[in-house]
């Protein structure tokens, strides 16, 4: 049944608030017939990731989803049947009080973020009475089926299985974004924060004896590579080579792109949450830099992840997998816990498959918000 939807995104900075809830927004638009309204903030953070988007307009249309500008200055509008806030934004104020007056009143749901442990089963679907009479749910996206799943599409590994099936088209969308690939090279994208452990992973790629094509797309990592390359900045287009390391920089492409981008490469390293879970269905293995939390709470974070996602895999792949995340994310030296992540990597790659297929066995998140909107409806 079709129903409307106000999801609210607020960008507090980087891709990932506008990255998930435009994914969101979309999946119940073209999947599941819903009337979608996004309302985001930073209309300059969404452009980047569907660029035929407009930063001017107040309301625009892409891919059946009403994309609203969301203006400090706030007009009155009817709320739509369920109210999403992602991520604890706040609601303006005036929305709130139309949706206490609404009658049925809207179902309000609060968008968690990914995280994979213990607690999360516990908390999902929790609701807090509101001071004006509504009730507030807390939606927790997550592993396994006490939690509300995780974002995909009914057709994303069908499409991600018959893309990397085809050689030609893999080539065909390298070189389209300026990279020729050769056979026997390892391809591996790096979409990272700052870090100071690039420079000593560099080093070690320079001396593998396989060959190694890395791809950059433009972003907050290149300080680091210009620092350790020392030489004129590149830029998007631009590659270079140190040793067996060719390096390609590759411009920000919209977010579908990205996608392929994943399935093409045989190591990605990602980070935050939206690309973290898009690695993890491209069934490539993967190297995690999670968002840093000022309380340190992001280690708690990484950790519960390397626990599930390590728990079927032999001792020494689940030592190196842990080894090489923790250095990456201390900022630490890279050249022994590389040594060792190479030696598993044929483990890796059949875990990243397995993994990839039993998480899109559950549920996926979109459904399940489905499912609950419905339940709640009938309740
Ligand atoms: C590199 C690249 C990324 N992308 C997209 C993929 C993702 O949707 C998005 C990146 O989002 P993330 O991977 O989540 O990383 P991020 O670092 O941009 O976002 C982060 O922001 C913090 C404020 C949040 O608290 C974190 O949880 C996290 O989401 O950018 C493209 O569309 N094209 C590209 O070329």
């Amino acid at each position: 049944m079709s129903r409307s939807w106000d999801i609210f995104c607020c960008v507090v900075d980087n891709y990932g608030d506008i990255g998930v809830t435009w994914r969101l927004a979309r999946q119940l638009a073209t999947e599941h017939d819903q009337r979608v309204r996004l309302w985001v903030d930073e209309l300059a953070a969404f452009v980047r990731l569907c660029p035929e988007a407009t930063v001017t307009a107040s309301v625009q249309h892409h891919a059946g989803v009403e994309v609203r500008q969301w203006p400090r200055d706030w007009q009155p509008v009817e709320p739509a049947e369920v109210v999403i806030e992602a991520f604890a934004c706040r609601l303006p104020a005036l929305f709130e009080a139309a949706m206490a007056s609404r009658t049925p009143a809207p179902l309000w749901l609060n968008l968690e973020y990914l995280s994979a442990e213990d607690w999360v089963a516990g908390c999902h679907g929790l609701s807090s009475p509101q001071p004006d009479g509504l009730q507030k749910h807390f939606f927790f996206p997550g592993f396994g089926p006490a939690t509300g799943g995780l974002l995909r599409e009914g057709d994303l590994l069908a499409r991600r299985r018959a893309f990397q099936a085809n050689g030609q088209a893999q080539q065909a969308f390298l070189a389209r974004l300026g990279v020729q690939r050769s056979p026997e090279e390892r391809l591996i994208s790096l979409f990272a924060y700052e870090n100071r452990g690039l420079a000593s992973w560099l080093e070690a790629l320079t001396e593998v004896t396989r060959p190694t094509r890395l791809l950059i797309p433009e972003g907050r990592i290149q300080a680091d590579l210009q620092a350790w390359l020392a030489g004129p900045a590149l830029r998007a287009g631009d590659s270079c080579q140190r040793g067996n390391l060719r390096i390609n920089v590759l411009p920000f492409v919209r977010q579908e792109e990205y996608d392929q981008l994943l399935w093409c490469c045989d190591l990605n390293a990602v980070r935050g949450e939206d690309s973290f879970l898009r690695a993890q269905w491209a069934g490539r293995p993967m190297l995690w830099h999670i968002y840093p939390q000022e309380d340190g709470a992001h280690w708690d974070k990484l950790q519960a992840f390397l626990d599930q996602y390590c728990q079927t895999l032999a001792p020494d792949a689940a030592r190196a997998v842990g080894e090489l995340w923790r250095a990456w994310n201390a900022g630490e030296d890279m050249a022994g816990p590389w040594q060792r992540w190479l030696a598993c990597e044929g483990d890796l790659q059949r875990h990243a498959e397995a993994w990839s297929s039993d998480r899109g066995a559950e549920t996926d998140l979109a459904s399940n918000l489905l499912r609950f909107s419905e339940r709640m409806r009938d309740a």
